[in-house]
């Protein structure tokens, strides 16, 4: 598991790469290096020595939706002519705050109304589409409206809901510091935003999933 280069750390290592994205490790280490040194530590001490290496990795991980495009996952679809509502809920989801670079976590809801020809995709997928655009830097509105996007785009279904619950930790353990809060966001397309009662419907599926 060294970290150089793509590997085995990669969320999609199969997936088509980002044209010209690549981690740079050592400078990454060398960062974490001079983080260290500001803020009055010593990187040579014998705990931090691994310690920009190992960080350097965490981030290429953590940051790995930055290196494959994300609609590939959607590439394979299938024919079940299946035209009501298909919906994945309690999706766990750990994605970085661009602000400060902590993390937010919580649980993602994706539901998708298939087209006429009922096109639909593996449910596997959907869960893939949400962590590779979560391994980025990010905001919780813009990571729920990429992932609605993307599926409104790739499966042209009648209509997608996509809602995220997060807990930010730079409202936890910094900050205002209010542990426990919890953001939600939603993003609805198509037919799922043109009829309140289909809304309503995902809505009530999702709200009573427990
Ligand atoms: N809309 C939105 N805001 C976010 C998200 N993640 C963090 N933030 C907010 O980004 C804001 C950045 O505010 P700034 O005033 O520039 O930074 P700051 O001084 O560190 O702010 P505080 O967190 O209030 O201490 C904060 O209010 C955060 O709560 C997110 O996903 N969406
Ligand atoms: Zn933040």
């Amino acid at each position: 598991m060294s970290g150089n280069g793509h590997g085995s750390l990669d969320v999609d290592a199969e997936l088509p790469r980002v044209e010209g994205r690549v981690f740079d490790q050592a400078r990454a280490e060398h960062a974490v290096r001079e983080l260290l040194l500001a803020c009055g530590e010593d990187p040579d001490r014998d705990g931090l020595r691994e310690t920009p290496a190992r960080v350097a990795r965490a981030y290429r991980e953590m940051f790995a939706g930055l290196y494959s495009e994300p609609d590939h996952v959607l590439d394979r679809t299938f024919d079940e002519s299946h035209e009501e509502l298909v919906l994945v809920t309690d999706i766990p989801m750990f994605s970085m705050c661009e602000h400060h670079l902590t993390p937010f976590h919580g649980v993602a809801h994706v539901g998708y109304i298939p087209n006429g020809q009922g096109k639909v995709t593996g449910l596997s997928k959907l869960a893939r589409l949400v962590d590779l655009y979560a391994k980025r830097p990010q905001v919780q509105e813009r990571l729920t409206s990429q992932v609605a996007d993307a599926l409104y785009r790739k499966l042209r279904p009648r209509g997608v809901i996509v809602v995220i619950e997060a807990e930010h930790l730079c409202m936890a353990m910094r900050g205002i510091r209010k542990p426990g809060a919890r953001t939600t966001t939603s993003a609805v397309r198509g037919l799922l935003q043109s009829s309140a009662s289909s809304r309503a419907e995902a809505l009530d599926l999702i709200k009573g999933r427990r």
